[in-house]
């Protein structure tokens, strides 16, 4: 294998630019060209290739977002669109893919994998940390400290006007940034998508004699967004007196500068996918577990729902007490 290409797809998380970093340099240590592909499958399609020396991936490692940038392709769902991919990389001579991603990401390369067999290994790119095969994601511990820090903020304000507080954190289909901005922000209530969520807990809790709330709401909970559940706690609770207030904190939790743990662990995923391409692997993503680094082939992380710790769950019960 001469030339491998690296692309970042789905939504950015911080930590992809240290991951990147690591693919172009391992890559380049190891005797290989290293292309970048930009805007992930959108690039690929549209032949937005570019070789990459080290120097590309210069000053990048403290930056948010990601220097290949990133897009949801529509085209790349279509047979037509992954042939047009495909013929670019022939094209170029490109052996061998690194994709930086999150599921829907791997569900592509899983697919394009098995159309036309280029080699192609997966790095765990995506705040959510809903990806089985790591024990944490690119971007989630980052995501989690700028949640957090915006959940310490929102506490001052609530304690001064004793105002109870339905706080939305980012997870689609997951609440990994839920439980843990919850438990470190010390959240009387976390709802996530994993559990039914107890309206009348909720209630329950908010009557007890406990002037000001912070409820941490992930925006993927089954029975909606902050702004429709606290329209339900406050229909069931009947209370004037109460002072609710919604905050959703968006796209703030997937920008701004990687946090150490993000950044080595994009280093450690994007060598490892170098050295799996080397080393014969796959069809798989490179993550840690266990503080090893591991290949899962792509059907298990896409097929397979990573759970929220049990003692994270239990936690939650008992700290609200
Ligand atoms: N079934 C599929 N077939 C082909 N390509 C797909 C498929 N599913 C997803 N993709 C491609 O992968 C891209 C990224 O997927 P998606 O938008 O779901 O983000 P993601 O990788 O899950 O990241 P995040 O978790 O941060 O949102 C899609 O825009 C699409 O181009
Ligand atoms: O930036 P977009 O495309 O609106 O995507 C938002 C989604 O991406 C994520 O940040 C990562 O999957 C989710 O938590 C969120 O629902």
């Amino acid at each position: 294998m001469k030339k491998i290409a690296v692309f970042t797809s789905g939504g950015d998380s911080p930590g992809m630019n240290a991951c990147i970093r690591s693919v172009v340099r391992t890559g380049i240590y190891e005797g290989l060209e290293v292309y970048g592909i930009n805007r992930g499958y959108e690039g690929m399609i549209e032949g937005d290739i570019k070789l990459m020396k080290s120097s590309s991936v210069s000053n990048i490692v403290q930056r948010g977002g990601t220097i290949l940038k990133s897009a949801r392709s529509m085209e790349f769902k279509t047979p037509e669109g992954r042939k047009k991919a495909y013929d670019n990389l022939v094209t170029l001579g490109i052996e061998g893919l690194v994709a930086i991603g999150g599921d829907g990401t791997f569900t592509g390369a899983k697919v394009f994998h098995e159309e036309f067999g280029i080699p192609t290994v997966g790095c765990p790119g995506t705040i959510d940390n809903d990806i089985y095969g790591t024990d944490y994601t690119i971007g989630f511990d980052t995501a989690v400290n700028t949640a957090l820090d915006a959940i310490d903020k929102i506490r001052d304000t609530a304690a001064a006007h004793d105002r109870i507080f339905f706080v939305e954190v980012m997870g689609r289909d997951a609440g990994f940034i839920a439980i843990e901005s919850g438990i470190g922000g010390g959240a009387e209530f976390v709802m996530v998508p994993e559990t039914q969520t107890d309206l009348n807990a909720v209630v329950k809790s908010l009557r007890e004699p406990k002037a000001s709330s912070i409820i941490v709401v992930a925006e993927g909970d089954e029975l909606g967004n902050a702004e429709v559940i606290m329209q339900l706690v406050k229909e069931k609770i009947k209370d004037d007196t109460k002072d609710f207030k919604v905050t959703t904190l968006g796209h703030i939790q997937r920008g701004g500068a990687p946090t150490a743990r993000d950044r080595v662990l994009g280093a450690r995923c994007g060598m490892g996918a170098v050295r799996g391409l080397l080393a014969g692997e796959t069809g798989c993503m490179s993550g840690v577990i266990n503080n090893e680094l591991v290949y899962t082939p792509f059907s298990e992380c896409i097929g397979q729902h990573k759970p929220l710790h049990p003692d994270h769950l239990s936690l939650l019960d008992i700290l609200r007490i």
